[in-house]
């Protein structure tokens, strides 16, 4: 998804999701007693998020700097955003290999919306969450789609030849979740690899109600990755595809015409998780002898 301005101005679910969660969490995060806070938060896509909702909790010291995958969401935040003050953007795909050494190590927080649930990689990327933090201890606040019905009307859609050709690898795009019985015990044991010992996971059954069809198409059209290798000019046949298959799975409500409204059940995985300083990780991860004898023959 690269169409930051289409997504900054189609990302109602999105946004209202991420207030809720902040409005939660705001005191549970660990806030520095000097008020000079590193935040930085993972996939800001176009920035509305960040800059509404994360940034009015930062201490007025506080420094933010908000990363996304792609360059061209980076650059219209960027410009966007560029009078705020301790803020900046950068790229970061938080599935590399080694992170950016100006970056590791030197956040209080990460927090990261609706970005998880690109990234196949996620032990990848929790191993990299984990590796931001300062190893004097931080917390996280993550929050993504463990599962959604888009999902399903996108695996429909690559059975017809008319768009099967732009959606050959349609499952790189799928939660990496999406498919998991327990996706609330995977989570929280990915976590726990990848050093977290306190944290906590909550999966959400939520239920977002699209107001009419024209709503739908443009939230779609907002995230949805395969438009953008297709022809403009075949745009409104996919999305009318798309909107038969959704209509073919009961989630429609209402009389059919352009106020229809639809519905979109999902599950959102709520992650709130805190890195121990170091020397505590090594106290608590050794087997109980050792560490209740240690120093002692
Ligand atoms: C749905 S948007 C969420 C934007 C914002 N956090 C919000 O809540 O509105 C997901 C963003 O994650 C980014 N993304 C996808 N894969 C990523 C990765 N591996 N590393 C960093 N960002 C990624 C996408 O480019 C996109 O901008
Ligand atoms: C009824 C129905 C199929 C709704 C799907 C709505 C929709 C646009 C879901 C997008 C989910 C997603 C991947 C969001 C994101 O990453 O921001």
């Amino acid at each position: 998804m690269n169409q930051a301005s289409l997504y900054q101005h189609a990302n109602q679910v999105q946004r209202h999701d991420a207030k809720l969660i902040l409005d939660e969490f705001a005191s549970t995060l660990q806030w520095r007693s000097d008020g000079e806070d590193a935040l930085l938060d993972v996939g800001s896509g176009s920035g509305n998020v960040l800059m509404d909702f994360v940034k009015p909790l930062l201490p007025s010291r506080g420094q933010l700097v908000g990363t996304d995958i792609s360059s061209q969401m980076v650059g219209y935040a960027s410009k966007h955003y560029q009078r705020e003050e301790r803020t900046r953007f950068q790229v970061l795909d938080i599935g590399c290999e080694r992170l950016p050494q100006e970056l590791s190590g030197r956040f209080d927080h990460v927090t990261s919306f609706y970005c998880l649930h690109w990234v196949q990689n996620l032990r990848g990327a929790l191993g990299n969450i984990y590796n931001l933090l300062r190893p004097e201890g931080g917390d996280c606040l993550l929050a993504f789609l463990a599962s959604n019905p888009v999902y399903e009307v996108y695996k429909i859609l690559k059975t017809n030849e008319k768009w099967s050709g732009y959606m050959q690898d349609v499952e790189q795009f799928i939660s990496p979740l999406h498919y998991s019985l327990n996706p609330g015990e995977e989570f929280s044991q990915l976590l726990n690899e990848v050093g977290f010992i306190h944290h906590n996971v909550e999966i959400r059954n939520e239920v977002f109600v699209y107001e009419g069809v024209r709503t739908l198409k443009d939230n779609v059209k907002a995230i949805c990755p395969f438009l953008e290798r297709m022809p403009a000019a075949l745009h409104e046949d996919f999305l009318d595809d798309f909107i038969e298959i959704v209509i073919s799975m009961n989630l429609q409500q209402g009389e059919r015409n352009q106020d229809q409204k639809f519905l979109s059940p999902y599950k959102l995985v709520v992650a709130y998780a805190r890195k121990s300083p170091e020397f505590v990780n090594n106290v608590l991860l050794e087997p109980p002898h050792q560490s209740i004898f240690k120093g002692v023959d």
